[in-house]
């Protein structure tokens, strides 16, 4: 098993090189991304957690070029996205695929299913509407919907777990080859939450998917990722294996983190919070480490050097100047 695994993360098919993305805002800057570098290897979830507002958002829309990075490099299958425009950036984007938050927002109330299912396949050119209509039929069908009773309806017909799995079909109707996935959960009800990432399980494994899988709820992200990245305020503070970086967190933000997800034993209480106060503005970040200014572990040394990551054990990454484990 670490073997294949090892041998996947030698296969990357996205790579972001130091990615930074900034928004301009009333004078200021805005700093949503700064100098971010990941790997999702082929066939590997990859989960993104951070607090509200960490950039997790703004990342996965950059990997799309839905939002243009100031600097930096998105490499998908070896092809550089930054560099890509037009014709040629949209063929590309049919193998890249963005699952929202918000199933009911991201479907328009006035077409009928049938229709934003088949949209991807208009767009990308597949003329015959018979074998649209088959391919819509097909994808319907995989992602449990009865394509006869559903194709002629409106999205107001539908829950909010059944617009979620209309959105999936959506994102796959082109058969790509990774998803983005944005909270795909989120706005669900607890009750239909598990069934939808049953599903999303079901459809990587049916159609080979690779998924960046962005949320901010860990207990989430623990259930479907391999891998685990942890964002603080625009920056990466650690990458590891799921349940390596879940056992034995390195970055005293991944341990916050950690400390909030709910016990489900109400005997048992919650460790004591580590951090203090809310997360700085990200425009106007800390200098040095941007979590110093919330982290008991803090010195001198904190505010004054940008930590790198480093591995801190096999194949879990820190950028700390003192992990919780590894060498200080
Ligand atoms: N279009 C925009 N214009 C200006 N600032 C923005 C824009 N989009 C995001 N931001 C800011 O960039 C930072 C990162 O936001 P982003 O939505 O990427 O974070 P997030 O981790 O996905 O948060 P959430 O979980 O709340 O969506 C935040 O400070 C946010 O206010």
């Amino acid at each position: 098993m670490q073997e294949s695994k090892d041998s996947l993360s030698r296969d990357p098919l996205l790579k972001v090189e130091h990615l930074v993305v900034e928004y301009a805002v009333g004078g200021h800057i805005v700093h949503a991304v700064s100098d971010v570098s990941l790997e999702v290897a082929r066939g590997e979830t990859l989960g993104l957690v951070g607090e509200s507002g960490c950039g997790k958002s703004t990342l996965g829309r950059a990997v799309l070029q839905l939002r243009r990075a100031q600097s930096g490099r998105v490499l998908f299958d070896g092809h550089d996205l930054t560099a890509m425009h037009g014709d040629a950036l949209r063929k590309m984007r049919q193998r890249v695929q963005l699952i929202f938050q918000d199933p009911i927002a991201s479907l328009n109330p006035r077409r009928r299913i049938g229709d934003i299912v088949a949209e991807p396949l208009v767009i990308a050119g597949v003329k015959d509407p018979a074998k649209r209509h088959q391919m819509v039929c097909d994808v319907l069908g995989a992602v449990g919907l009865d394509p006869n009773l559903v194709m002629g309806r409106l999205p107001h017909e539908f829950s909010g777990g059944q617009c979620q799995r209309i959105c999936i079909a959506r994102a796959l109707v082109l058969n790509p080859e990774f998803i983005i996935c944005d909270e795909p959960v989120s706005a669900l009800d607890v009750s239909i939450r598990a069934q939808i990432l049953n599903l999303l399980e079901d459809m990587k494994a049916r159609f080979g998917l690779t998924l960046l899988f962005i949320a901010h709820d860990l207990a989430v992200v623990k259930a479907v990722s391999d891998r685990v990245a942890v964002m603080y305020l625009g920056r990466l503070c650690e990458v590891g294996p799921s349940e390596q970086l879940f056992a034995q967190p390195a970055h005293p933000y991944t341990a916050l983190l950690l400390e909030a997800i709910p016990v489900p034993d109400p005997d048992v209480r919650p460790a004591e919070s580590v951090a203090v106060g809310e997360p700085p503005s990200p425009i106007a970040p800390p200098s040095g480490c941007r979590f110093r200014t919330r982290c008991p572990r803090a010195d001198q040394r904190c505010s004054i050097e940008v930590p790198e990551l480093r591995e801190v054990a096999a194949r879990q990454f820190a950028a700390c100047h003192h992990p919780l484990i590894g060498a200080d």
